[in-house]
């Protein structure tokens, strides 16, 4: 597969954003919003966003449960932020109708960096990620607070899990598809060639 065609979840969120990082990583990139549209993608980006209104969307949409036999059956899977929460198996401080997509073992939990306006940028050191740190854009970021026994930890921030990979799942606390920096995209990008 020379240039995957991987979907962002357009359901709600910065999906604009994961489009140009996806297209610059050389992936061919388009939102999906239907069923039928995850059908021919190599690989899915779940945005960040607002997680409860995402899940209520993707019920509505009737997406739920094609997204979760879409990880189910290995596809490549990139959430960041609101994504990482739709990945996670358990949610800790979620609303109480929330649903997820699991796919990662892992417990995460919302909002635990604070507020809206305790949101920051930070350098983070991610495994697997050439060329030193990236920055890391935190807006209301979950984090995971803790993973089983075949999840690996990519990245810890001020002592907290920040960046986790099970299998074709990848997720990441923070949001690099908004700092121009589009290494960990094209890390995804190796990711889904590697399964194609
Ligand atoms: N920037 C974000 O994606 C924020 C996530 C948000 N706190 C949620 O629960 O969905």
């Amino acid at each position: 597969m020379s240039t995957p065609t991987i979907g962002v979840l357009a359901l709600q969120g910065d999906v604009r954003e994961h489009l140009t990082a996806l297209a610059e990583a050389d992936a061919l990139a388009r939102p999906v919003r239907r069923p039928e549209e995850l059908e021919d993608l190599d690989g899915l980006v779940i945005p960040g966003g607002e997680s409860t209104t995402m899940s209520k969307l993707a019920v509505v949409f009737d997406m739920l449960e094609p997204l979760r036999a879409f990880v189910r059956a290995g596809k490549p899977v990139y959430g960041t932020c609101a994504g990482m929460i739709m990945v996670a198996d358990k949610l800790l401080d979620a609303r109480e109708d929330q649903e997820t997509l699991g796919g990662i073992d892992m417990i995460v939990r919302r909002n635990a960096f604070g507020r809206q306006n305790e949101s920051f940028e930070a350098s983070v050191e991610v495994a697997g990620i050439p060329g030193g740190p990236v920055e890391g854009v935190f807006i209301r970021a979950p984090w995971v607070e803790s993973v089983g026994a075949t999840v690996d930890v990519l990245a810890t921030y001020g002592g907290h899990t920040v960046a986790v990979r099970q299998g074709n799942v990848l997720a990441t606390s923070f949001h690099p598809e908004l700092t121009g920096d589009h290494r960990i995209h094209a890390f995804f990008v190796d990711m889904v060639r590697a399964v194609g």
